[in-house]
């Protein structure tokens, strides 16, 4: 329907809620301002009163000879007869800061607080309980009364928003002028200094900002994914969360306080079968670092006599390593708490990591697949191998040029921390315990290059035992997979000779080096994008805690209503359009593409408009999304002003 046709629509299910078209130079249109058009278009009071008291004193509005009667809108149910001026009493849109007063309105005599009334309307059929639909305040009620700014809308179905025509395009009716409307441009009086910092990055643009319409394209099917994480890591990242918090299990006596470090839960159910780390027992808890709040792990090696403090000064050299493929190392000391002498050695918390025993030798549990109980097969891929081989050599690598060996390369003191992330756990404990026993370094790293050798070969013949029968394990080997990675076991395991080193071993990985890399950046380029999706989502979280500061907000500057009048019954209803609407049989519409789509509308302040109907249903309001976020920038500034 064009513009200016003076007509109505009724929302379907409600009480015949009337709103006319709006003019065709809204009031925040920078088009030039139109008071020739003005002057066509009958004045609001001489419907509402049968007379305009400003008829000759600059009102802008045709007034039709005072004999004649009130010619109502062409297709108006509605009669000419003036309504009564409680008619008027429609919830009040009064946005504190003007949208664009640089745009001429059609009303340019009237003060801009008031201007800005017109380029959002109601109208409404009957009085509305105070409760839902709060009075305007006088000078509004004024306003209305002399202007009956109430009918400026536009024709629009605002059941279906996406359907309207965007301002600006090449065919809009308003002539494209809205083209150079910046949507994302602050109004005009909004001080962001005096917002909390917090929030101010999504307000104030300093460049060129992100085309925000383009992530609101209605796309039901896949726009919840782009804002969240994928199901998969967040599943992950929530487990990791919740062992972290979990609990010691009861009837466990462990000490309250341990060197800085409390809430210790052991890693291990108590229960199961112990085996000796060297000559002694140890035991892994997960406690909480007072200074900082993060969770480590704590090794402990029961019994342990420490007869020369200097053995700790190791511990200080493994702290100073940190590499990607090596649970960093913290600190070490020894205790009387747990009612014996023991070593204690703290490195960083991986939760919910498997040892690569417990991911790839340990048998799994039979699983249904086809119906049919089957066996899972723990066989690890070449590829997979490679890629183990890779990262312990690299962190092997960093332990030695760091002047130090890593002594302990064993498939239950390896962890995998993500997919396919390994790191060597464990270190810098055999330094201690053997600090009375010193060794070449050189045959030490010589041995760490014997002991990934038998590391492979475990895990190529999923056994620990493996190495006992050596040229069966070497025959698996050869059958399962490629000439080159036997080829790199059988050097591992060789005699150590000067030739025998890490950057060999890395001579032989030769191009498989490259795969691995483009892996990692794959990786990388993976979490990004979900990082994006989490960037997403947090912008919208930001909104949200506005709503949640303004709405209800049962009273400020010692007004009770304050949540309820002015601007702020706005974003009250807006907060029922996205939340609260129910279908044809009253069921709430819990649809997150429908409260995404409206929120991200919102944050990027576009011009798209929707109706706002009151809890009552007997008044509505036709806004913009700018608009709405023009009424929440104004409550909420009001708020972080104090
Ligand atoms: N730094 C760490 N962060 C998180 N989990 C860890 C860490 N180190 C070890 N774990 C986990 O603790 C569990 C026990 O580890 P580990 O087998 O080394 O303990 P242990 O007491 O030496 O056991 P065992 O006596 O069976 O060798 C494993 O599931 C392992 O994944």
């Amino acid at each position: 329907m064009a513009h200016g046709d003076m007509s109505f629509f009724s929302r379907p299910s409600s009480s015949a809620v009337k709103i006319s078209a709006p003019p065709s130079d809204e009031p925040s249109s920078p088009k030039p301002s139109s008071k020739k058009d003005n002057t066509q278009r009958q004045c609001r009071n001489i419907l509402i009163y049968g007379h305009c008291k400003f008829q000759d004193k600059g009102c802008i509005y045709y007034h039709p000879p005072r004999e004649a009667p009130s010619p109502g809108p062409p297709d108006s149910p509605t009669p000419g007869a003036a309504l009564p001026a409680q008619a008027v009493n429609a919830p009040v849109f009064v946005p504190k800061t003007p949208i664009n007063p640089s745009s001429p309105t059609p009303a340019e005599a009237v003060p801009a607080s008031i201007q800005q009334q017109s380029s959002v309307s109601s109208d409404t059929t009957s009085e509305p309980s105070s409760s839902q639909s709060p009075q305007p305040s006088p000078e509004q009620q004024e306003y209305y009364d002399e202007q009956g700014a109430v009918s400026e809308h536009e024709q629009y179905d605002p059941y279906n928003p996406y359907a309207y025509p965007t301002h600006g395009g090449e065919g809009s009716e308003d002539g494209g002028h809205m083209a150079s409307v910046n949507p994302y441009e602050l109004p005009p009086g909004y001080d962001a200094a005096t917002l909390d910092p917090f929030y101010a990055p999504s307000m104030s643009f300093h460049r060129q900002p992100l085309n925000y319409h383009l992530y609101t394209l209605p796309r039901p099917g896949s726009l919840e994914h782009r804002y969240f994480i994928s199901d998969d890591i967040r599943e992950e990242l929530q487990r990791r969360s919740e062992t972290i918090r979990a609990a010691c299990p009861p009837g466990i006596s462990l000490p309250e306080e341990l060197q800085g470090y409390h809430t210790l839960v052991p890693l291990e159910p108590p229960n199961v079968e112990r085996r000796k780390f060297g000559n002694w027992y140890s035991t892994l808890y997960r406690a909480v670092n007072s200074n900082d709040g993060a969770t480590y792990v704590l090794r402990r090696v029961e019994n342990f006599r420490l007869m020369q403090p200097t053995a700790l000064t190791t511990i200080e050299a493994w702290s100073r390593l940190r590499h990607p493929n090596i649970v960093t190392v913290h600190e070490a000391f020894t205790s009387r708490a747990f009612s014996d002498s023991s070593l204690v050695v703290v490195y960083d918390d991986h939760p919910n990591a498997q040892t690569l025993y417990e991911a790839h030798i340990k048998a799994k549990p039979p699983q249904f697949q086809g119906g049919r109980l089957q066996a899972v097969s723990n066989r690890v891929s070449e590829r997979t191998l490679w890629s183990y081989i890779i990262q312990i050599a690299n962190a092997i690598r960093a332990v030695h040029e760091a002047g130090l060996a890593v002594r302990l390369i064993d498939v239950t003191k390896i962890l995998v921390t993500g997919k396919n992330r390994v790191r060597l756990g464990s270190c810098g404990v055999v330094d201690v315990l053997m600090y009375d026993l010193p060794a070449e370094l050189t045959l030490l790293q010589q041995d760490d290059l014997t002991m990934l050798g038998a590391l492979v070969i475990q895990l190529c013949n999923q056994s620990v035992n493996a190495m006992n029968n050596l040229q069966k394990a070497v025959d698996v080997i050869g059958r399962n997979y490629s000439a080159d990675l036997k080829s790199v076991v059988l050097f591992l395991i060789s005699k150590p000779g000067t030739h025998k080193t890490i950057g060999q071993l890395f001579d032989m990985i030769g191009s498989r080096l490259l795969t691995e890399l483009d892996e990692a950046q794959n990786a990388v380029d993976r979490l990004e994008g979900e990082l994006m999706s989490e960037l997403e989502n947090g912008r919208l979280v930001r909104l949200l805690c506005k709503f949640g500061f303004i709405n209800e907000r049962p009273e400020h500057n010692h007004d009770t209503r304050w949540s309820e009048t002015g601007d702020r019954y706005i974003v009250k209803l807006f907060r029922d359009y996205v939340f609260h609407q129910v279908d044809e049989l009253g069921r709430p519409v819990v649809n997150l593409t429908h409260v995404l789509t409206c929120l991200n509308k919102l944050d990027a302040g576009s011009d798209e408009r929707i109706m706002l109907v009151s809890r009552d249903e007997q008044s509505c309001l036709v806004v913009s999304y700018r608009e709405v976020k023009v009424c929440i920038e104004s409550a909420f500034g009001e708020l972080t002003r104090g």
